[in-house]
């Protein structure tokens, strides 16, 4: 329960809905208690009209008897129609304004975890998976919501209900009130014992559910994976097995709901029969009257509907309690990385890395060791080395996603750790590794970082990254519409594409990493011209595998598991006669195989 005190906040922020919420709660449940008190005095009135009836036997009278009685059952009965529409009345405000308010504190949470999800880095990214980052947004908040709204709304309509109703039958007779509220714990108690039980079984289903369809969603992705690999039927075969296991919990919470309704009315039963039994022997006693058996029947109807309500609140707080602790967990995660606040406004594109360590929090993988290496604002740098060698995890860090154990980065002379880094950012063009397209149009996938678009400033960046003519040939040009709901691209264009969304706002540093590996080698030579002649002046780090790629670069750095093993220009390193040597000379035989 400590868990949904982070739920205070928000019922104090929305005290205006929720105090008048309460007051409409106790006003239509006194319109509830009313009738039938009314219904009692109805039937007073029918037993007593029915012996004056009886006197008048054979007198001209008795007809006239007959009608004030029907009149004035008429007016009774329109009596408890109006006092019900009242009622009815109240509960449409009770619901307009509790349930109203869940909403918007539904909203005000999933914007409030959006928000702080933002915030955290990659390495939270990388601990957690998707699925569970979008459960916590959705269906915990929607569990918390249930608390929030029907929860509080059914408890405070329970405890006005009971106090108004037991007071009433206390007041007419104690012995039969006692009497009829006897079968009610047991009610309560049965129906607490079934509800868990149902939630239960409710939550492996939707266990099995959430399993099912992150099977069939991963199948459906890797279709051209079972469509090769000829597993069409294995994969059936799978499915059928996960959806009978499905049907199976389905099976068991049917089977428990059928005894759920059963038990509640056999429950309801009991206390009327009760109500009737102990009742008449007082009404013959003369202790109370038949008006008041009618009264108590009406109560313990009216009582049935929030007791079965108890049961299910307390699963409802139960769930949402759960729920919050999950969110909560995510809520009281830090960012650990905390941005300096020096504005770099007008970046310069300065880079040093002194003596830098780094190892991924995760894995313990120490990715990079003791580097150290200077880029001047305006220079070419090329990374070059193995797979795994550490490459990515450098762009990585000048981009500052993660933080170094050790050694310092330095952006225009400001170590990285003071520098504000949403002016940083924005003025770095960042091409990663795995290229990532959002289901939008070419236009907006390229004009991504910008606000609004206000020239042809996405038609030239497409220019600069070679894939205008590929956009052009398409049907619907730059509106072409990419991912689940449109094209797919190739591997290159994709890649281009990319490359013309860190172009597009003329980035101080521009950072390509392996970019180009999905680019043949005159298309390559285009984007890399164009480069030379937009990034005048800037600084570009370009981290490739072809040395074809990078033999311009002012500098290049090659790198071996985790550390710079040769540093200089093309003619430096291959005088050196190294491993950057080595390489320039297998991939000159590669070429010279390929070219016979
Ligand atoms: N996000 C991560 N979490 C944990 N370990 C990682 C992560 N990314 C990379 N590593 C590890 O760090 C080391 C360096 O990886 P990195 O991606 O920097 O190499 P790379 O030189 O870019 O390789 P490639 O040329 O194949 O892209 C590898 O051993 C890799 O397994």
């Amino acid at each position: 329960m400590k868990h949904l005190r982070f739920l205070n906040k928000y019922f104090y922020k929305y005290k205006w809905w929720i105090i008048p919420g309460i007051f409409f709660v106790i006003i239509s449940n006194i319109f509830a208690v009313i009738p039938a008190q009314v219904i009692g005095h109805a039937f007073n009135l029918i037993t007593e009209n029915i012996q004056i009836y009886g006197l008048f036997e054979g007198f001209n009278k008795q007809a006239l008897i007959y009608d004030i009685f029907s009149e004035s059952l008429f007016l009774f009965g329109a009596l408890v129609l109006v006092l019900y529409l009242i009622r009815g009345l109240f509960l449409f405000f009770m619901r307009q304004t509790i349930i109203l308010m869940s909403r918007h504190i539904e909203f005000d949470m999933k914007n409030e975890i959006y928000n702080h999800y933002q915030a955290l880095t990659l390495g939270f990214y990388r601990k957690n998976n998707t699925g569970d980052l979008m459960n916590r947004a959705t269906e915990d908040v929607n569990r918390v919501r249930m608390y929030v709204g029907p929860a509080i709304m059914y408890t405070i309509n329970t405890a006005v209900l009971f106090i108004l109703i037991i007071s009433s039958m206390y007041a007419v007779n104690a012995t039969l009130a006692t009497f009829c509220l006897l079968p009610l714990p047991v009610l309560v108690i049965t129906i607490y014992y079934v509800n868990t039980l149902i939630n239960q079984r409710s939550e492996e289903i939707q266990q099995q559910l959430s399993r099912l369809s992150s099977f069939v969603q991963e199948r459906f992705s890797g279709i051209r994976v079972i469509k090769s690999y000829v597993r069409e039927d294995y994969t059936r075969k799978i499915f059928a097995e996960e959806s009978g296991a499905y049907k199976g919990n389905s099976m068991n919470l049917v089977r428990v709901q059928a005894f759920f309704y059963p038990t509640m009315l056999l429950m309801v039963g009991l206390s009327t029969i009760l109500t009737v039994y102990v009742g008449g022997r007082q009404v013959l006693e003369g202790s109370i009257s038949a008006g008041n058996i009618a009264e108590f029947i009406v109560y313990v109807n009216q009582l049935t509907f929030p007791v079965t309500m108890l049961g299910w609140v307390t699963t409802l707080i139960q769930r949402a309690s759960a729920s919050q602790k999950r969110i909560n967990e995510f809520l009281q995660l830090q960012p650990d990385i905390t941005a300096g606040d020096v504005k770099l406004e007008r970046l310069k594109g300065n880079i040093s890395f002194n003596d830098v360590n780094f190892t991924y929090p995760d894995t313990g993988i120490q990715a990079l060791k003791g580097i150290s290496f200077e880029v001047k604002a305006g220079e070419f740098l090329a990374v070059i080395g193995r797979t795994g060698s550490g490459k990515s995890t450098l762009a990585n860090l000048i981009m500052r996603m993660y933080d170094v154990d050790n050694g310092e980065i330095r952006i225009d002379d400001t170590p990285i750790t003071k520098v504000d880094l949403n002016s940083y950012r924005s003025q770095v063009g960042f091409v990663p590794q795995e290229v990532f397209l959002f289901s939008d149009s070419i236009k907006h996938n390229i004009a991504f970082s910008l606000d609004e678009i206000k020239g042809d400033e996405v038609e030239q960046a497409a220019k600069n990254a070679a894939v205008y003519n590929n956009i052009m040939d398409f049907e619907l040009k730059f509106e072409t519409m990419l991912g689940e709901r449109g094209i797919t691209l190739s591997g290159g264009q994709k890649q281009r594409v990319s490359i013309a969304r860190a172009l597009i706002n003329e980035p101080k540093i521009l950072i390509f990493d392996d970019c180009l590996s999905a680019v043949d080698t005159r298309t390559e030579e285009e984007i890399l011209n164009n480069l030379s002649r937009i990034m005048k002046g800037r600084t570009s780090v370009l981290i490739a595998h072809r040395i074809s790629t990078i033999k311009n670069a002012d500098k290049i750095i090659v790198m071996e598991e985790g550390k710079i093993v040769e540093q200089g220009t093309h003619n430096e390193l291959l005088n050196q006669g190294g491993v950057y040597a080595e390489m320039y000379q297998n991939q000159l035989l590669e070429e010279e195989k390929h070219t016979l």
